[in-house]
């Protein structure tokens, strides 16, 4: 479904991302872990064009995005729930859903996915009054999702979900992650909380500096000497 090959990019001129290649295939969920200062959010960034593509090639269901405006890039069915939420505080659960419902398609079929998105998180339903700034943290992250689904993609980008959130609320987010799975969407996730999310994925890349350092299914890599003791501390 996604694929990079050989990315790089940055800020100015800084580069955050060297030579990268992955990819994604409709249907699984794959993680992007790594320490902090990695390149994690900044690979989502880049394939969102957030920020520019300064070398190599992504491609969404063989169609390049090297030429596509960051605004089209949700036409072509990716949405990216960027890190630390990022909702409208001053504005309601519903109003920050709807935000995510702007392109066409999605418009015309407002209801139906709201509708989903309620089913899957029915706190925000109750919810759909209050304003976003005023939730939990865990909160605020089911409907930065919830925001994410809005459009209806076929790919969805995920930063961290888990950051600063308690323990028990970080197992519900997993939980969530696996069930947007069994609902048929393609995931691709940044995450620190590298024991857990090695749970839910099917595969993992882990980026060091820039690079990708190693990759393989989530078993192998839970079970690799060297990621256990750099990255889960066994
Ligand atoms: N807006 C920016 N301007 C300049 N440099 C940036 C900017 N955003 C990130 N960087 C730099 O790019 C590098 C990669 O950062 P990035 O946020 O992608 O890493 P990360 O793996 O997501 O880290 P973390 O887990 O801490 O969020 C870091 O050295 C960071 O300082």
């Amino acid at each position: 479904m996604l694929t990079l090959e050989n990315v790089s990019a940055g800020y100015g001129t800084f580069q955050a991302l060297f030579g990268v290649s992955l990819e994604v295939r409709a249907g699984e969920a794959v993680a992007v872990i790594g320490p902090n200062g990695a390149g994690k959010t900044s690979l989502l960034r880049v394939i969102s064009k957030v920020i520019p593509l300064n070398g190599g090639h992504i491609a969404m269901e063989g169609q390049s995005l090297d030429s596509v405006p960051a605004h089209r890039v949700i036409e072509l069915g990716i949405a990216h729930v960027p890190e630390h939420r990022r909702l409208f505080p001053r504005l309601t659960v519903e109003e920050n859903l709807r935000m995510g419902a702007f392109i066409n398609g999605a418009r015309s079929r407002f209801d139906e996915r709201l509708a989903f998105v309620y089913e899957l998180f029915p706190r925000m339903k109750e919810r759909r009054h209050q304003l976003a700034g005023t939730m939990s943290g865990g909160e605020q992250q089911m409907c930065a999702i919830g925001r994410g689904l809005m459009s209806g993609p076929k790919l969805l980008l995920l930063d961290e979900p888990s950051a600063g959130l308690a323990p028990v609320i970080v197992q519900q987010v997993f939980d969530l992650v696996r069930r947007i799975r069994q609902e048929g969407y393609t995931v691709l996730i940044v995450e620190q909380n590298i024991q857990q999310v090695l749970k839910v994925v099917d595969r993992a890349y882990l980026l060091e500096v820039g690079r990708i350092k190693m990759s393989g299914a989530s078993q192998e890599l839970l079970e690799n000497d060297e990621v256990r003791r750099a990255y889960i501390g066994l």
